[in-house]
């Protein structure tokens, strides 16, 4: 008998980091395609992050900033990043954890035990604000009360104040989120099918700051991936919470990311690209269109981006769960030890679409909200005038909220 099948088989070949050119190349680089070893990863990841931040001076010595930690991978991978950075660089910054319950069983009480234990391992402090006892509503007794469609606009109103009373009660004026260049680059492409240039002007700025509120948002992951994120997690193994939210179906967005990830995959610069054309295009604003709408109900989750959606990454994408198929991926390539960690995702689309007109141009005077007093254009600020016609349909005897399967 022939000897040919063992004689023809490849052999296999060690490709080295393309970095440090010594240890073996374990991760395909999602943002430039570079072979790099998981230390070489971690450490370059973590550099972007910190060059982004001292290009901006985001933070100052002495300052005391807030993380919006939702217990998910990017709020997560976020505070990991900013205790390396802090300590490895002496910013001399206080980062407090900052997490807004917005009352969903089987989702966001199980995120919190995530921040909860987030706070101890990173020894940060936590602070919990919920929307039952800023508002009266959990977000079970909202959708209780509409049903699922719009809720995501509630949701996004109550989060966005909610943030901001939070920072208050912690004496604290700058708040950092995960969202994260591929959340970014949906949001350019939203703003501009939407023909939307006064957010087509703030969503790319890494931090906003709005007439409607003191407290200042910041996004330090503005430029990293979100596999790269998922990618970071994983081989820093961090403790977070995948499960998404139950009640977010926000399908412009999710028609916005099935585009951007089907770019991706012919040009796995898409995302960066699309970002960097949304700073230069920010950049041709008028300052008399650049203003106009600040503050608006969209001005939401500290993403300036939506026409009243939650800014939810989860279950609003049209092709949601695509992370989680990644994280899962991982977690096989990491027991089959396989070399080299290299992640294709399905291809599952839904386009729907609708013709918008340009938002007009209008000049806002802000003035305190007459029920809650915070910062608004109107009588009510959003919460409040949401909350009014919570209130009137409110039934006299409680709502009884389903749990949802956890
Ligand atoms: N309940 C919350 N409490 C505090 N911060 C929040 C909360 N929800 C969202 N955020 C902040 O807004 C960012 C973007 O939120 P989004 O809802 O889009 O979730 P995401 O992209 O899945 O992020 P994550 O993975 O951190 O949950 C989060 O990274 C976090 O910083």
């Amino acid at each position: 008998m022939s000897s040919s099948i063992s004689s023809s088989r490849p052999t296999q070949v060690t490709r080295l980091c393309a970095r440090c050119t010594v240890a073996r190349a374990l991760i395909l680089r999602p943002k430039t395609h570079e072979r790099l070893c998981k230390s070489c990863f971690l450490a370059v990841f973590e550099e972007e992050i910190h060059s982004t931040i001292t290009a901006t001076s985001l933070f100052r010595r002495g300052d005391r900033v807030a993380i919006g930690a939702s217990g998910g991978k990017d709020s997560t991978v976020l505070a990991s990043v900013l205790k390396t950075l802090n300590e490895r660089y002496d910013y001399g910054v206080t980062f407090v954890l900052l997490s807004i319950d917005e009352g969903i069983k089987g989702y966001r009480d199980d995120s919190l035990e995530t921040v909860k234990r987030n706070a101890v391992q990173y020894e940060m402090e936590l602070c919990i604000v919920s929307y039952a006892e800023l508002y009266g509503w959990s977000m079970d007794q909202v959708v209780a009360q509409i049903g699922k469609k719009g809720n995501c606009t509630y949701c996004g109103v109550f989060r966005r104040q909610a943030l901001d009373r939070g920072a208050e009660k912690l004496g604290i004026t700058h708040v950092v989120t995960g969202h994260n260049a591929d959340d970014i680059a949906e949001t350019v492409l939203m703003n501009l099918l939407r023909g939307d240039l006064p957010r087509l002007h703030r969503c790319t700025s890494i931090v906003t700051e709005s007439s409607s509120s003191p407290i200042a948002r910041s996004k330090p992951l503005k430029y990293a991936y979100e596999k790269e994120i998922v990618l970071y997690a994983h081989h820093k193994q961090l403790d977070y919470f995948t499960t998404e939210c139950i009640y977010s179906p926000e399908a412009f967005r999710g028609s916005a990311r099935s585009l951007i990830k089907s770019l991706e995959r012919v040009r796995p610069s898409a995302i960066l690209d699309i970002v960097r054309s949304g700073e230069a295009f920010a950049g041709m604003v008028p300052e008399s269109i650049q203003r106009s709408g600040y503050g608006s109900s969209a001005d939401i989750s500290g993403e300036t981006d939506s026409g009243g959606g939650c800014g939810n990454g989860g279950g609003g994408r049209a092709s949601g769960g695509e992370m989680l198929d990644m994280e899962n991926e991982l977690i096989a390539t990491a027991k089959t030890k396989r070399l080299e960690t290299k992640i294709t995702l399905p291809t599952k689309q839904k386009n729907k679409g609708k013709q918008q007109t340009p938002k007009k141009v209008r000049d806002q005077k802000m003035s305190n909200c007459k029920k809650c007093g915070y910062l608004t254009s109107s009588d009510l600020c959003q919460a409040c005038a949401l909350l009014g016609g919570l209130n009137k349909n409110r039934p006299i005897r409680p709502i009884e909220v389903e749990v949802a399967d956890s």
